[in-house]
């Protein structure tokens, strides 16, 4: 969370006039609710399924999946994406990811403040992320910079 997929990928793909569909925004779209409110309701376990029907039916070529944090801890979504396409990971430090995710609300595994709990789940995930085909430190780095090296990276 934080890392910057959401912004990046709607930046790289005007770049490139290219589509992009995030998937936390069409979960909301789908279910007419914020993603607060489902895992209030619905639980995270419910969630992550609604991740894999996106993943799942959101198709198309000069195409940009941008994902929710936590869509690799299912090992089903992992499978496709990897057999989506090329997957980025945007890898940054966590205080740097609490930074500048401060005060924000919208993020309901945020929402406990209890960092012993939040470096545990970046822990826990740095190894899923880690199997992306591409890696991109964007610490101290801009938005425009990180495009930028992505665009170079895709047309190679
Ligand atoms: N390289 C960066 N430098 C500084 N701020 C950044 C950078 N990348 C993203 N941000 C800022 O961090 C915040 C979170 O970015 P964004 O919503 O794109 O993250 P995300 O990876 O989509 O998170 P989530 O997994 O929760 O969907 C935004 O305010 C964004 O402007
Ligand atoms: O990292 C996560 O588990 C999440 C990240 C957000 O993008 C949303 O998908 C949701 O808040 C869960
Ligand atoms: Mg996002």
């Amino acid at each position: 969370m934080g890392s910057g997929k959401t912004t990046i990928g709607q930046a790289l793909a005007k770049e490139l006039e290219y589509n992009v569909v995030d998937t936390d925004q069409w979960i909301e779209e789908k279910m007419g609710l914020k993603i607060s409110e489902i895992f209030q309701e619905k639980g995270e376990a419910y969630f992550r399924e609604l991740e894999t029907s996106a993943l799942k039916e959101i198709e198309g070529s000069h195409m940009i999946i941008t994902t929710g944090g936590g869509i690799v801890v299912n090992d089903i979504n992992r499978q496709i994406m990897s057999s989506k396409g090329k997957i980025v990971y945007l890898q940054a430090d966590l205080n740097e990811l609490l930074r500048r995710l401060e005060g924000d609300q919208s993020r309901p595994l945020l929402q406990h403040k209890d960092r012993e709990r939040i470096q545990h789940l970046y822990d826990s995930r740095l190894g899923f992320y880690e199997q992306a085909d591409v890696i991109i430190n964007t610490k101290g780095r801009t938005i425009a910079e990180i495009v930028t090296q992505l665009k170079t990276i895709m047309k190679s």
